[in-house]
């Protein structure tokens, strides 16, 4: 943080109105203000970031043995990833004009158009050249992205330069998967706030981005076709076991171990009792060991 102070003019211009209001102590200038905004703003944030950790843990824990397919709104600060989710959803969470409104992911349930449940999650946005203390503060909370089945990346396509901001988001979400050791998971681009946007830059960005979704948050619109690509793109490539495997199938048992993740194995006098998450084309091949109360697709 202390080394971005000296050239944070325009940063500071946007924490002073998030801070509310132009107040500043008698005699100080503009930019001493700003100065001492921005210092008080970050320190909150950290405090803040620090309180979360536990809570996120909880959250993912519970996820894993969810079968919901799960999607993290990603994008830089601002571009409108908290809007995106209560257009989605409904779901009523905080927008401001404003750098780093969300600090904290907020998970919420929603419906594919088919009615399949999904769950979406709004993460803290991204900025370019974040201070160092601060960028591994934020890492933690896009343990989010590394988890999902799908990231939906929010661009502000009336920004001055949209694809600068790209650049800055997958910049740092390759960071965060390599030090996660992951593979990342599939990207599907949004250009929101069409409404606001020239028509120079959404024929650019039309042209520059062939795959992308153009939406507009406020009005409303590509909102369907949004929740149509998103639904395409996040199916299910596996599903919930809960068989008992006979001890003369231990080809089966092995490919539940190579391909799966495994949630609970115990040994009983007619084989393995596995309950796993394993590729739709191998609990096809197990839905014959089907337990009384287990489910196979
Ligand atoms: N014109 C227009 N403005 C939008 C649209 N979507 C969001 N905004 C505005 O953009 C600003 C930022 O919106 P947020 O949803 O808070 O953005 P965010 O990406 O969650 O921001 P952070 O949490 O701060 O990273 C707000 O002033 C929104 O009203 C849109 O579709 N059109
Ligand atoms: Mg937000």
């Amino acid at each position: 943080m202390q080394y971005m102070l000296p050239r944070l003019r325009g940063w500071g211009e946007s924490m002073s109105r998030q801070a509310g209001g132009r107040a500043g102590g008698s005699g100080e200038t503009k930019i001493e203000t700003d100065r001492r905004r921005i210092r008080e703003r970050m320190s909150k944030l950290r405090r803040e970031i620090k309180d979360m950790k536990q809570a996120r843990d909880t959250q993912r824990s519970r996820r894993v043995h969810s079968d919901m397919p799960s999607v993290a709104i990603v994008g830089y600060t601002n571009a409108g990833k908290s809007s995106l989710l209560n257009a989605l959803t409904g779901a009523g969470v905080l927008v401001q004009d404003a750098l780093f409104a969300t600090l904290e992911p907020t998970t919420r349930r929603a419906e594919f158009p088919d009615g399949r449940p999904l769950v979406l999650t709004d993460t803290v946005g991204f900025v370019r050249h974040l201070p160092t203390q601060l960028v591994e503060a934020f890492r933690s909370t896009l343990e989010e992205v590394v988890d999902a089945d799908l990231l939906v990346h929010v661009v502000d396509g009336s920004d001055v330069n949209p694809f600068a901001q790209i650049n800055a988001v997958r910049q740092v979400i390759s960071e965060v998967i390599a030090d996660h050791k992951g593979e990342p998971p599939p990207e599907l681009l949004v250009v929101n706030k069409i409404d606001a946007a020239s028509d120079l830059m959404l024929a650019k960005l039309r042209h520059g981005l062939p795959g992308a979704v153009f939406v507009s948050a406020h009005t409303g619109e590509g909102i369907d076709a949004l929740r149509r690509r998103m639904a395409e793109l996040a199916a299910p490539t596996d599903a919930a076991v809960d068989v008992v495997i006979p001890y003369d199938r231990g080809d089966l048992l092995a490919r539940v171990h190579a391909d799966g993740r495994v949630q609970e194995a115990e040994h009983n006098s007619f084989g393995t009792r596995i309950k796993a998450r394993v590729p739709v084309a191998l609990a096809a091949s197990l839905r014959q060991f089907a337990t009384a109360n287990g489910s196979t697709p």
